[in-house]
């Protein structure tokens, strides 16, 4: 009889396509496990919403594990103390995992990796959450990419990622761990009832993953370039979250958008680069969640101001399509892009806030909160980071808003108190005549447009002087 494989699951939620697990299976009986460190993460332990999506994506995974004959073993604590202790008790000589691109991980899976050697076991990371991992990817001139366009010319250059693996039926697994946490222990769901509402956007798990692509392809996949900036229309794939967590691999991802045939398939595949180009990012240059990638940046007079970074958590800007993205964001745990890079963009310059305390606001309410992603986002629109957005570009939260929600539908959903105004007046309510104006319970501009951008472009030119 083998000794007993320990499967780690982390951000791979999934039994389908998972590269660790089928090496676990090929290894001997398997033990499968999730823990909860928070220890190890520090301030990128996943927050409010993330935990809220991983309590329902654990209890998603430990009923398909179950059923296949694998119960799901659940701890809390140091994973560099309980994997090493974990494989003794149970004497496993193989820890197989999924590997992961946060700075913290990798540390500890290099500490990990040392203290199963000393106990004669091996940690063997697997290619599980991304097309092409950070370290093999490299420019003509052998360096790690800095610029997306050419980046996502040499993943498309590798050709087609390999075909997605099956998920085993049935699995030899051993008894859970006798100490082994129920998953009501974990406490990760929030104490009050912030996110009741997710549950009317989001299906947490693999079979949520597969619902959300078929109901993309191939219909939304085929108008995705028209109407992806549209927030107002469920135009994109809303796959964020589930890719994060890993209920879903990009490689599934990649290959559903090729069967699907549809059009719009590039510009889909593109923004599935982006994410890998994070990924690359933040691998080649882990200091991407803390510190400005431009160095001048470091010397930005930021106006830190609680008043103002509360008014914007709460879309009480008087903007109305900031407002509405930040209530989405606190309703339903995600905000649309487009709205995404509107609010940080207000936030950053308008507001003169850092750009790293939107980023902890977003790290706390996203169920798609992500390190790479959300770090090299948030520095791309403060134009700090690589490849970013110049930062004299200076989003009108006006115009934006009557470009891509001209109509009003998705400020009317997330800000219902201008439902009433007519479409020319809804992305400016100020401009309402008074008589209407009155009838209406929502905040003045907090700064006007032109004096939000000239302070912004005053402070920018600080920089150079
Ligand atoms: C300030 C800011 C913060 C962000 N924080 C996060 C975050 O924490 N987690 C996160 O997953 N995305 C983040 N994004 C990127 C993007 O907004 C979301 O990935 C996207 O809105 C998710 O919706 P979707 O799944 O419907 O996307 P689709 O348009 O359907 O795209 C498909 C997939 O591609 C990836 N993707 C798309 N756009 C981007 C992008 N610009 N950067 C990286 N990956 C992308 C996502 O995995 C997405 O699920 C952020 C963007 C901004 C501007």
């Amino acid at each position: 009889m083998p000794d007993p494989a320990i499967l780690w699951f982390r951000q791979d939620l999934r039994l389908a396509d998972n590269p660790a697990l089928v090496a676990a299976i090929a290894a001997g009986p398997v033990l499968p496990v999730y823990i909860l460190d928070d220890d190890a993460a520090g301030p990128w332990a996943p927050g409010g919403a993330g935990r809220w999506w991983l309590h329902h994506s654990l209890a998603s995974l430990g009923d398909a594990l179950k059923a296949t004959g694998a119960p799901l073993t659940l701890l809390r604590g140091r994973a560099e103390t309980l994997i090493p202790a974990l494989a003794q008790s149970v004497g496993a000589t193989q820890v197989h995992a999924g590997r992961l691109v946060e700075p913290f991980a990798r540390e500890r899976d290099h500490r990990i990796a040392e203290a199963l050697g000393a106990v004669g076991a091996t940690l063997t990371l697997h290619t599980s959450s991304l097309i092409a991992e950070p370290h093999r990817i490299r420019s003509g001139a052998g360096t790690p990419f800095a610029v997306y366009t050419p980046f996502s010319r040499a993943i498309f250059a590798l050709g087609e990622p390999d075909a997605p693996l099956p998920a085993p039926k049935r699995i030899a697994g051993v008894p859970p761990a006798p100490d082994s946490l129920t998953l009501d222990a974990l406490d990760l769901l929030p104490s009050r009832d912030w996110a009741d509402a997710f549950p009317e956007l989001w299906t947490p798990g693999e079979d949520g993953a597969a619902a959300r692509i078929k109901r993309f392809t191939p219909k939304a996949l085929r108008s995705y370039g028209d109407d992806r900036n549209a927030p107002g229309i469920a135009g994109t794939s809303g796959l964020s979250p589930h890719l994060h967590w890993g209920e879903v691999s990009p490689r599934q991802v990649w290959h559903a958008a090729r069967e699907a045939g549809a059009e719009g398939q590039d510009t889909f595949l593109k923004e599935i680069l982006w994410r890998e180009f994070s990924y690359h990012l933040l691998w080649h240059r882990p200091e991407l969640p803390e510190t400005p990638l431009r160095k001048e940046f470091e010397r930005f007079p930021w106006k830190r101001d609680a008043k103002l970074l509360r008014a914007w958590q709460r879309g009480q800007t008087g903007y109305p399509i900031v407002d509405a993205g930040m209530r989405q964001l606190w309703t339903h745990g995600w905000m649309h892009n487009r709205v995404r890079m509107i609010t940080a963009s207000f936030l950053i310059k308008h507001l003169l806030q850092p750009w790293q305390d939107g980023a902890a606001w977003f790290w706390d309410t996203l169920v798609d909160a992500d390190l790479a992603s959300n770090s090299a986002s948030w520095q791309w629109v403060a134009g700090s980071g690589s490849d970013a957005a110049p930062y004299f570009r200076v989003f009108n939260p006006i115009l934006q808003g009557e470009k891509f929600d001209g109509a009003g539908a998705y400020v009317r959903r997330y800000v219902p108190e201008l439902a009433a105004l007519p479409d020319k007046l809804i992305q400016r309510p100020w401009e309402a005549p008074p008589e209407l104006r009155a009838t209406v319970d929502y905040p003045a501009p907090i700064i006007a447009h032109d004096e939000g951008r000239a302070r912004a472009l005053a402070a920018f030119a600080s920089l150079k002087g």
